[in-house]
């Protein structure tokens, strides 16, 4: 276990592979660490040098009480990337991970050769639907809202056929520390990033889910369709978590990107 004050943050991370490989970023989603990105790494290409952490407010890393802006997850990431020495990273970004991969690329180009969006837009639900989220758990905790997150992260058929995995995901998203989500949503529901998006200049791949209710297609691929020269890619079946339904769909296209940027 490895832990860091990045920039004033104590944050929990891992990099694996070697020194000099291509450094491949992941950034999570909210209310998931870094287990999350568990069944597809195995599958990209040896030779990457891996770096996952946790966000503020997640997992093993600090948390602060509400809010937070998304500049502070940003801050928090550009900070573990200099400590590490790493600049020119892939940053594969998940929902809020993309936000924060957007964040990173628009105020720190230094650090970002491009970027693998997933299940993530320029701007994710509205401020009623964030106040609304932030208003039950503040009433009836996490617990509250657990069984109606496991709709939008996995398919109907994942959470009929891995009813198991399904309930190791709610305990993960469900202990959370109230403030470190909250937080999180309070930077999501103040974060529109469609001027950054439109004014990108690295290569982007973004990818969905077909069953993904948080962030729908259509949304993630108008998001793309604002970053000049972004691909979109469906990937069929899985909900908002596609490395966790679909990691070998996710890792071959991750790995077919990165591939192409090393041509
Ligand atoms: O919890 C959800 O509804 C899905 C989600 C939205 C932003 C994020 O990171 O996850």
């Amino acid at each position: 276990m490895r832990m860091m004050n990045a920039g004033g943050t104590r944050l929990h991370y891992c990099v694996d592979g070697p020194d000099g490989g291509l450094p491949v970023v992941f950034a999570n989603s909210l209310g998931t660490d870094l287990r999350v990105w568990d069944a597809m790494l195995p599958l990209l290409p040896k030779g990457l040098r891996i770096v996952r952490y946790d966000k503020r407010g997640h997992g093993l890393s600090e948390s602060f009480p509400a809010p937070y802006a998304m500049d502070d997850h940003v801050a928090d990431l550009a900070a573990l990337l200099d400590t590490l020495g790493i600049s020119g990273a892939v940053v594969v970004g998940l929902s809020i991970g993309g936000l924060i991969a957007q964040g990173l690329a628009a105020s720190r180009p230094d650090l970002v050769r491009a970027l693998v969006l997933m299940d993530t837009a320029h701007r994710i639900g509205t401020a009623e639907s964030w106040n609304a989220r932030i208003e039950a758990i503040r009433s009836g905790g996490l617990e509250s809202i657990g069984d109606a997150v496991m709709e939008r992260w996995f398919s109907a058929a994942f959470r009929e056929t891995r009813a198991d995995d399904v309930l190791g995901w709610r305990n993960m998203m469900v202990r959370t520390p109230v403030e470190g989500y909250i937080g999180s949503c309070t930077a999501i529901r103040d974060t529109d990033y469609g001027v950054e998006a439109a004014a990108l200049s690295v290569p982007t791949l973004a990818l969905c889910g077909s069953n993904d209710l948080a962030t729908p297609p259509d949304l993630v691929r108008a998001t793309a369709a604002l970053i000049p020269g972004a691909r979109f890619e469906l990937i069929d079946g899985p909900g908002h978590l596609p490395p966790v339904e679909a990691p070998e769909r996710t890792a071959e296209l991750v790995a077919g990107f990165v591939a192409g940027l090393l041509q």
